[in-house]
């Protein structure tokens, strides 16, 4: 299922309520973007093919564990027959004895026999005794005769009757016994619960309520409430999917239930991250005690990953929802970026740059995009960026921050210079006050995407006050920017109140959390208040690559499996983004003059180690010989057994002749280079080109 993208058009945000996070704003667009709706109209399991098939495969697999279940039981539960069996036939003995024996008559004629003593000479009397012996003496008879019949019969029937027959009448026999032996707390078959991967029923579902506190407790013997399933327990893909409505009168909301989450998933005797729950809204025929219920057989998140389809397209429109991954039922996530802002955070290795990258890459494929790259921690992540990125800053140093400053500056007079010409225009071109289609041509005006990687190293490399004035452009930027095109997307490893601000957080639309420790460290990236409503990135694992909980609004809410994209497809997509701009004069700014893009896109071979050199000293015109060493390494942990001799020479024998060795960086006088001679080594027909 594709989530569609909103109607609403998107918010400049310059009116926005400052003191509600922007999530979680009334006018925020995308506040439902992300509740899958879930309105049955057939019945869920006759929906189509594959769950007519996935239902029938179930209802097999049942029987075939109850089959199993009962058969392994089978000799208990024939001992159990055979004792209710024995139980019976003592019973039924016992009420049997005084009918055969007729005890009915026997006191009349005793009472009889004395009369007769007392008068002798009563004929009446005598001839109404001899008549009452008689008759009770045929009756005995006659039982007697029946019973020892029934028995003669049986025995014959034991040696004459076929097996079948024997053992039909054997069982007749016996269950008719076992009736007259039951009791009421008399049971033959044991009561077996299938595991969830075999069946799911709405008793589990009610008990699973129950113990955590959703649904009241029954008084005495009572069960209590239960829920209403409006669709389900049924199979659905890899899981059971229920719709359910909470009792009225219980005063527990849809909100309660996605907030008990693990609780519901322990109850259940799955984990956490198989329980996917979400509101069903009004939109969809839903109300606010309305919960969709999907839980898994598996964990869904563990699967292999899907590779991004961005990978195979040639140009894309960043006015389209953008491939981003996929929710734990296999069902499309795209997100739209135009008008929005991002917050990647997560802990390290966690897939967080590889999904930050996917918004880039569809950014790539559109050449009216243009890039505003800074990648803190310096490393092969970001750097083939250089190809395209109008500015691109690399490392955390001190020449690297001082370009981000002006990179904000640039960006922040680029905003001004744009709001002007935006509101000059007439209301023709400009309906909205924001960008078009059309003003993006005509008036060159391309939508800027602004990407910070690592900005945890940033802030650790600058005082309060630098980080304060970085936050606040930043934030203004993301606040004001949008209407004006420029998307911020913005990615940070610790998630502490240091490394992700508040105050920056608190204007972005859109955030996405990859595994922390806890769900204070969850909130940090997703919002305040995030992971008791349900959206909890602490319940992610170490193996969950690449997975994030995604969330766009209040009931907003998915995990996320993000599509992967390799740092290789990832660079050739680079390429291919440079390619496009060059056709239609969008190629501006640093990636117009990096030498070593230039080399790329020519397909003139240079040394790698000078364009390396020349990557790392991208913000500097000298630098000492220690610290490029320590930047190459950083850029690549092969340089990690370099030292100043070996650097020198490989340098020498791809060309670099060095002015001078010593160079002078704030009044320090030590080895070093001048990126001027760097540059002059490289191949003739690159500075010619040039
Ligand atoms: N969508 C994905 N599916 C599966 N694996 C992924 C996915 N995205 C990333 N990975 C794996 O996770 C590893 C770490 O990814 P990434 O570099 O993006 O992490 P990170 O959270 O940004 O780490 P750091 O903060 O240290 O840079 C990658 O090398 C890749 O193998």
């Amino acid at each position: 299922m594709l989530i569609k993208p909103p109607q609403d058009a998107p918010q400049d945000g310059q009116g926005a309520v400052e003191d509600v996070e922007a999530v979680d704003r009334p006018d925020n667009p995308l506040a439902d973007w992300l509740t899958v709706p879930d309105a049955p109209i057939l019945p869920a399991w006759a929906r189509n093919w594959a769950s007519v098939r996935a239902n029938t495969g179930a209802f097999i697999k049942v029987g075939w564990w109850h089959g199993r279940y009962h058969g392994i039981r089978s000799p208990k539960y024939a001992v159990k027959v055979v004792g209710y069996s024995a139980r019976g036939a003592f019973r039924g003995g016992r009420r049997l004895w005084p009918v055969l024996t007729a005890q009915d008559h026997t006191a009349g004629i005793k009472a009889l026999r004395v009369q007769v003593k007392a008068k002798p000479d009563d004929v009446v009397l005598a001839a109404q005794a001899v008549v009452a012996h008689r008759e009770r003496t045929e009756a005995r008879r006659w039982r007697w005769g029946a019973a020892l019949g029934l028995a003669a019969a049986a025995a014959v029937a034991l040696n004459y009757a076929s097996l079948g027959l024997q053992i039909a009448a054997g069982c007749i026999a016996c269950g008719g016994l076992a009736a007259i032996g039951w009791s009421d707390e008399a049971h033959i078959l044991d009561h077996g619960t299938p595991p969830l991967r075999i069946a799911m029923d709405a008793q589990q579902l009610n008990d699973a309520l129950r113990a955590t506190g959703l649904l009241k407790q029954g008084k005495g013997d009572e069960e209590g409430p239960k829920v209403n399933c409006v669709m389900g327990p049924l199979r659905d893909g890899n899981g059971w999917a229920v719709i359910f409505d909470l009792p009225k009168g219980g005063g527990k909301k849809a909100a309660d239930v996605l907030a008990k989450r693990t609780e519901i998933a322990a109850e259940l005797g799955v984990d956490e991250i198989q329980v996917i729950m979400s509101r069903v809204r009004a939109s969809a025929g839903g109300n606010a005690g309305r919960v969709s219920m999907w839980v898994a057989d598996d964990d869904p998140y563990l699967a292999p990953p899907n590779p991004s389809p961005l990978e195979q397209l040639d140009t894309f429109s960043i006015w389209d929802p953008i491939p981003f991954g996929q929710d734990a039922r296999g069902n499309r996530v795209t997100l739209p970026i135009i008008w929005q802002s991002m917050f990647f955070g997560g802990l390290p290795r966690r897939g967080k740059t590889f999904s930050q990258r996917l918004l880039t890459a569809a950014g790539l494929l559109d050449a009216y995009v243009r890039h505003y790259v800074a990648d803190f921690k310096g490393g092969q992540d970001w750097i083939q960026m250089r190809q395209v990125a109008h500015r691109l800053v690399l490392g955390a140093e001190e020449d690297a921050i001082g370009a981000f400053k002006a990179m904000l500056k640039e960006l922040l007079a680029e905003m001004e210079r744009r709001f002007s010409i935006l509101r000059g225009l007439p209301t023709s071109i400009c309906p909205e006050g924001k960008l078009t289609p059309e003003i993006v041509k005509r008036y060159n005006m391309p939508f800027i995407l602004f990407t910070v990687d690592e900005l945890q190293e940033a802030f650790l490399a600058v005082d309060d006050q630098e980080r304060d004035e970085i936050i606040n452009d930043m934030a203004r930027i993301a606040r004001r920017g949008p209407a004006a095109g420029f998307i911020s997307n913005y990615a940070s490893q610790r998630p502490d109140a240091k490394s992700v601000p508040t105050k920056l957080r608190e204007i972005i639309t859109i955030r996405y959390s990859t595994q922390v420790v806890d769900q204070t460290s969850s909130d940090m990236v997703l919002g305040k208040g995030k992971a008791a409503q349900g959206a909890d990135a602490s319940v992610l694992s170490e193996e969950h690559k690449g997975v994030g909980v995604l969330v766009t609004g209040p009931a907003s809410f998915v995990t996320v499996k993000a599509d992967m994209l390799e740092t290789a497809a990832f660079n050739s997509m680079c390429a291919k983004g440079r390619l496009l701009r060059e056709a239609c004069g969008q190629l501006t700014g640093d990636a117009a003059n990096d030498p070593s893009a230039l080399a790329e896109a020519s397909g003139i071979t240079v040394s790698p180690v000078l364009s390396d050199c020349l990557s790392v000293m991208r913000h500097s015109v000298k630098m000492h010989t220690a610290d490029l060493l320590a930047r190459l390494e950083n850029l690549d942990e092969d340089y990690g057994d370099w030292d100043a001799e070996r650097l020198a020479k490989e340098l020498e024998d791809t060309g670099v002749k060095r002015t001078t060795k010593q160079v002078n960086i704030n009044g320090k006088n030590l080895a070093g280079y001048r990126r001027e001679d760097l540059e002059a080594a490289m191949p003739t027909e690159l500075l010619n080109a040039r």
